[in-house]
Order: C-alpha cells, then sequence, then structure tokens
C-alpha cells in the first residue's frame, strides 16, 4: 500500500504502538497510537476484513479517497497497509475527537451559535473542495466532524462517500442507499431519481441542528420512523419559540438546507457565502471555546462507552435484544446502519402503537406549523417557508395515522429494492417484480373473516378460508378478473344468502362475468341478433332446440326474462354448478380427513360425530343441486325453442318485407 504524506510513515505494523481506543465505528475501532520511527502520535482505524460483510470495494473507496484528498478541513490517511485480517488507516491524530462526542460530554443541549458557526464553515470548506472533485460524502454529521488540539476542524469518514465521476458513463446521480438515517436526504431514501451533491446539503442543514440541539431531529425513533418522518413531515428547521437563542441567519440557513426539493438547495460554495458566517471566529477560538479543561479522549471515550453500555441494559430490558441493539447503533450514529426488512416492518408496527410518548423532537415539527414568516427581514423559521411542507393536521406527535398507512403501502417497494445491495434484505418478502406474494395476501385480505385459526396447518388453512369465504370456486375460476368494491360486496352477501336460494356462488360468478363481457365487437359466439341489459342473443345460439318456459331466477339471483339469456351462458352456469359442486365435495372430504386426523387422540365419538355433522348438509346440498341442474336443463331446452319460434318469425317478416320491396318497385 502506498505512503501518501510527506513524511515517510512505516508500512508496518511492528512500526507502531497502538494505546488506548478513542473511537468505534461500524466496521472499525480508532486507537491512538505512536509511529515509532517519526516519533509522531497518530491515529490507526482498525478494519477487521473478516467483519466487513466483503465490502472490499466500500473499503479500498475510503483508503483511496482518504488519501487523494488535499484539504485543510479533510481527514487525510498518512499510509494504509494490511496487517493479519486487518486494514490499518494511519491518520493524523485529532486529540478533540468528534463534535459529537463533545456534545455529548459537556454540551448535550448543544454549542452556542458562533461555535457552530466557526464548525460549520469549515466543514462547509471542505463540501466545497469534495463537491468540485465530484465526490459526495454522504455521512455528514456530529460523529465525522473531528477537531484536534488546536482546534482545527476536519471532516473524516469517507466509509460512504461515493465519486460522482466513478463510472464509466460520469453518472450525474447515484442510485444507492447509504448514509444515517436521521441525517439522510428524503431523496436518498426515496430512491426515485438518484441524488447529488445536494444530498450532502441536506445532511449538513440536520448536522447544524444537530450542534445546536445536541442532537439530531428524530434521533429518539427508531430508523424506519426517521424515514417516514423524512419523507412525510415538513422538513425539521430551528423554531420560531424554542429556538430564540439563535439567530434569524441561522434560522435562514438551514431552512435553506433543508428543503426537500435537492434543487431548491444551494449549492456548497453559494451557502459558503450566507451571512450566518460572517460570526465564524477562529480554530483558536474553538479550542478555547470548547476544548479547554476537557479531559484526555481515551477516557472520554471510555466513560462514554461505559455509558452505553449502563443504557444497553436498561433498554434490554425494556424492549429485548434485537430492537435495543438497532437503538444502541443509531444512538451512536453509526454510519452503516444494518437493517433488514423485518426490523423495519417491525419497527412500523410498533410505531403504530407506541403512543410516542417519550418524544421530544415532533415539537419541531408541530411547531413548524406555527412559525411565522417576518415580512420584515423576509426570513422564515423552520418549515413555513418550505415549499414542500404539508400544512395538513397533524396528532400531536406530529405524526399523520394516514400518511403513515400510505407511506406503508407505497414505501417497501422501490426503497426497500434499492436497499437490497446494501443491506440484509429478507429476499421472500419482496419478489423481484416488487409483488408482494400472493399467499402473503390471502392472509391479509381474509384473515380478518376467517377469524385467523391459528391451530390448523397453513394449507389447510388456506383450503379452510375459500370455504368460510363463501364460494368454493377459486377466485380466478373461469373468470381472470378479479371483482373489487361492489363486486365483493355482492359476493359477501350473496355467501350470506346461499343457504336458502342456494345460488349465491353462482350469482357471484354471474356478477363476475358481467365484468368480462365481451365488447359490442365481439362476434366470437355468432352475429348480436339482440341484445338487453347485459346480455345478448347471437345468431350462434339460434339454431339450437329444447322446451320453453321456465324460471331462471335461482341461477340469476332474481327475476329474470329468460328470453335475455343465452344458451351459451346457461350451460356454461350449469357447469359451474357441476364444478363447484365436485370442489365443495373435495374440500369437505379434505376438511374432514383433517378432523379426522387431528381428532385421532379424542377417540372414536369425536370421528364419529365430526363425519356426520359434515357429511348430512354434504348430500342434501348435492340433493339440491342436482335438481337445479335438472330444472336448468329445461330452461335452456325451452329457451332454445323459444329462440327457434323467434327466428322463424323472422324468416317471415324479412319474406314479407322483401315481396312489399319488390312490389313497390313495380
Ligand atoms: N483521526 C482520528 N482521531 C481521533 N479520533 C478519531 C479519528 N478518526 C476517528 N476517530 C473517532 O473514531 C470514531 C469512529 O471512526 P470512523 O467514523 O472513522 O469509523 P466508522 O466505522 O467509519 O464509523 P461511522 O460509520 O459510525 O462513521 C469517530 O467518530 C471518532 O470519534
Amino acid at each position: 500500500m502506498e505512503n501518501v504524506s510527506e513524511k515517510r510513515f512505516p508500512l508496518n505494523a511492528k512500526d507502531y504502538k497502538l494505546y488506548e481506543e478513542v473511537g468505534e465505528g461500524v466496521s472499525a475501532s480508532v486507537y491512538r497510537a505512536l509511529c515509532i520511527p517519526l516519533n509522531e502520535i497518530v491515529a490507526i482505524k482498525v478494519l477487521d476484513l473478516e467483519k466487513c460483510n466483503n465490502d472490499l470495494d466500500g473499503i479500498r473507496r475510503e483508503v483511496q479517497t482518504m488519501s487523494l484528498i488535499d484539504h485543510p478541513n479533510l481527514l487525510r490517511a498518512h499510509c494504509s497497509f494490511t496487517t493479519g485480517h486487518n486494514l490499518w488507516v494511519v491518520m493524523p491524530y485529532m486529540s478533540g475527537g468528534s463534535c459529537l462526542h463533545i456534545m455529548k460530554s459537556f454540551y448535550p443541549e448543544g454549542f452556542e451559535e458562533p461555535v457552530i458557526a466557526s464548525l460549520l464553515r469549515e466543514v462547509l470548506k471542505a463540501l466545497v473542495y469534495l463537491h468540485f472533485h465530484g465526490h459526495i460524502h454522504r455521512d455528514v454529521k456530529a460523529g465525522n466532524i473531528l477537531i484536534d488540539s488546536n482546534g482545527a476542524v476536519k471532516l473524516a469518514d469517507f466509509g460512504v462517500s461515493a465519486c460522482m465521476l466513478d463510472t464509466g458513463d460520469r453518472q450525474r446521480s447515484r442510485n444507492t442507499f447509504v448514509g444515517t438515517p436521521c441525517w439522510m436526504a428524503p431523496e436518498v431514501m426515496q430512491q426515485l431519481h438518484g441524488y447529488d451533491f445536494k444530498a450532502d446539503i441536506w445532511s449538513f442543514g440536520i448536522t447544524a441542528l444537530e450542534l445546536a440541539h445536541g442532537h439530531a431531529p428524530f434521533s429518539k425513533y427508531p430508523p424506519m420512523k426517521v424515514l417516514l418522518m423524512t419523507l412525510q413531515n415538513a422538513p425539521p428547521g430551528l423554531d420560531y419559540e424554542r429556538d430564540k437563542r439563535f439567530s434569524k441567519s441561522f434560522k435562514d440557513l438551514v431552512s435553506a438546507c433543508l428543503v426537500k426539493d435537492p434543487k431548491k438547495r444551494p449549492s456548497s460554495e453559494k451557502l459558503l457565502k450566507h451571512h450566518f458566517f460572517k460570526q465564524a471566529r477562529s480554530p483558536e477560538y474553538l479550542a478555547r471555546t470548547i476544548l479547554d479543561g476537557l479531559a484526555p479522549l481515551g477516557d472520554r471515550f471510555r466513560m462514554l462507552k461505559a455509558k452505553e453500555a449502563d443504557l444497553l441494559v436498561q433498554n434490554k430490558a425494556l424492549y429485548g435484544d434485537k430492537e435495543q441493539l438497532s437503538q444502541q447503533e443509531y444512538i451512536r450514529g453509526i454510519s452503516a446502519w444494518n437493517f433488514n426488512l423485518e426490523d423495519l416492518k417491525s419497527q412500523a408496527a410498533l410505531m403504530q402503537d407506541d403512543g410516542m410518548s417519550n418524544a421530544e423532537e415532533p415539537d419541531v415539527t408541530k411547531n413548524q406549523y406555527n412559525e411565522v414568516v417576518n415580512p420584515a427581514e423576509g426570513i422564515s423559521s423552520g418549515a413555513a417557508n418550505h415549499s414542500d411542507a404539508k400544512p395538513t393536521l397533524e396528532k400531536e406527535d406530529g405524526f399523520r395515522d394516514e400518511d403513515l398507512e400510505n407511506s406503508l403501502a407505497s414505501f417497501p417497494i422501490r426503497p426497500l429494492q434499492a436497499l437490497k445491495g446494501c443491506f440484509d434484505i429478507c429476499e421472500d418478502d419482496v419478489d423481484a417484480t416488487g409483488q408482494v406474494d400472493p399467499d402473503q395476501e390471502i392472509g391479509r385480505n381474509e384473515g380478518e373473516s376467517s377469524g385467523q385459526n391459528s391451530s390448523l396447518p397453513h394449507n389447510v388453512m388456506l383450503e379452510h378460508k375459500k370455504c368460510l369465504s363463501g364460494s368454493l370456486l377459486p377466485d380466478n375460476f373461469n373468470s381472470p378478473k378479479k371483482v373489487n368494491g361492489d363486486g365483493d360486496r355482492d359476493y359477501v352477501q350473496s355467501k350470506y344468502h346461499s343457504e336458502r336460494n342456494h345460488s349465491g356462488p353462482l350469482l357471484y360468478r354471474q356478477k363476475r362475468d358481467t365484468n368480462n363481457l365481451p365488447s359490442a365487437d365481439d362476434t366470437s359466439e355468432g352475429a348480436v341478433i339482440q341484445r338487453k341489459g347485459r346480455f345478448k342473443i347471437t345468431s350462434a345460439d339460434l339454431s339450437q332446440k329444447g322446451p320453453s318456459n321456465c324460471n331462471f331466477s335461482p341461477v340469476c339471483g332474481g327475476p329474470t326474462n329468460p328470453t335475455n339469456l343465452n344458451a351459451t351462458s346457461i350451460l356454461s352456469s350449469l357447469q359451474c354448478i357441476l364444478q363447484q359442486n365436485s370442489m365443495q365435495r373435495e374440500e369437505l372430504i379434505k376438511l374432514i380427513k383433517y378432523l379426522e386426523q387431528t381428532s385421532g387422540k379424542h377417540g372414536e365419538t369425536v370421528e364419529a360425530g365430526t363425519v356426520d355433522i359434515l357429511q348430512v348438509p354434504t348430500i342434501n346440498r348435492e340433493k339440491e343441486l342436482l335438481s337445479q341442474v335438472f330444472h336448468l336443463e329445461q330452461s335452456v331446452g325451452s329457451l332454445v325453442e323459444e329462440l327457434q319460434r323467434q327466428k322463424m318469425k323472422n324468416a317471415q317478416l324479412e319474406k314479407q318485407l322483401i315481396s312489399m320491396a319488390s312490389k313497390g318497385e313495380r
């Protein structure tokens, strides 16, 4: 590996003496160390390559970026090399640690404005440089703003940075899902049109709020909720009332960055000219103000770690391992947030009930709607001036149930697919087309009516659901179109009436078939002779014979003029009844078998009883259906006869017309 610094840093582990740990990330631990030959204190980031989930490309990218950059506000690597299964990245030691650590230890309520301005200006300079060279940092946050003993500020962590120019076609926007949820721009979450440098400007705005409050907006929420809130709520901002201590220019800066439409965000270059930065001071000022009297970084890190461990134990009792672990990573502000679909689902489920009682962040969102634009100064605070802020009614927590539902319905498809490459997504849940597993759909749609009998095995449950839902015909039987809305309502009604008129399922089928009526031009069954309502008589029907005069109401579910029906539809109805009958039998037999098996342990009595109960109605129903079939056959015959008569009448009329016409010509 190369050595990129002017000084030649050795590429051998034995030339370094590792001291205490001073930081920890997802895949790395950072140590204070001594470079023995140069007698210089350095920081060494030790990455366990075996734990990096084969993301060697990402690591190579980080190291490359760290080596190539050359800007006083960017943390540059002295050198890097592998030792055993670890990668060591040697870099300048930033003894102040990260802004996040400093806030956690001494400024839990955030920094004063001049400090924030001084820090942010340095970060912005780094972003101007990165963006100019085609890089998006993608992980701008207080945890990645490091300070050295002199108050020099450096933006660190290129673990997730991306080069906009690193593909052959010089793509203009990225399509990957990286970053830390709280700081992540909405377009990065959405994955609709990719994203660009402006994603860093959003994160920069969130970082500004983080430095002002001591934590990022929504940081108390589970990641899934953060995603939804970022996408749906008005952008967070400085509150007119709560943040009185901050200037209007600061509020303006934040609201300029936190606009959902990336095009409306200023570039880093433009932002650097913002009047907010007029109050930025020198590194010495920072050193004097926020570093003075701080304990050594290693000690602070140890204390914070112990604090987090306590929190972990407390949370364990409350949430259980999994939830609490992701929260813990979250609290630490780790970038490569490792979630999977199941986590998201369970977090989404938690959201519905948690009441958000311990939430403090929603105030920000809620208050945004109360914020007033100050026309005199042309400055607004918070979301009031965000064109994309939605002035809808919200719950106290700033979160709307309908929105949550809508979002849950739409959200998982695209972002989660995009996430597939980056995180551990359960493949089974979303197929390649983004379709939901039909089995799951069945469970979701029919679960309520079926009462979710969990004691039955899955295959029996599905069959059983069909029985309970009225029609024993499969949904797509003879009718590929699914009936929605009123069609379903009719179906539901029919199932309750099916015992009385024995026409439930058939009625349903007839109704469904109306969705599939051929168009006026459809002549597949012969030319249309007569059309009444949804029925038609075609020339093909006229060739058939049979007895006349019958009543079709049991089949059609209501009084119907038999001349309105054609023989084809009646025959298909008869076939339908027969098929339905045999399917009913099959399913009943399956149920009986299942009950026989499961009740085996209860002995003979139960088994015999079960069969009796189920067999009696089956036999009765079969008889009724057979007699219906007989009636229907008669009806078909009479209809065909009637049609024949009409046909003859027509022929006679036609003859008369022809003879009258020929007389008229003469
Ligand atoms: N050069 C340094 N000097 C002092 N402390 C450092 C240095 N580099 C990193 N740290 C500390 O170590 C922590 C973790 O480092 P880093 O962010 O590079 O790891 P990571 O695995 O990329 O973490 P994350 O993904 O959470 O950003 C930092 O938050 C910081 O507190």
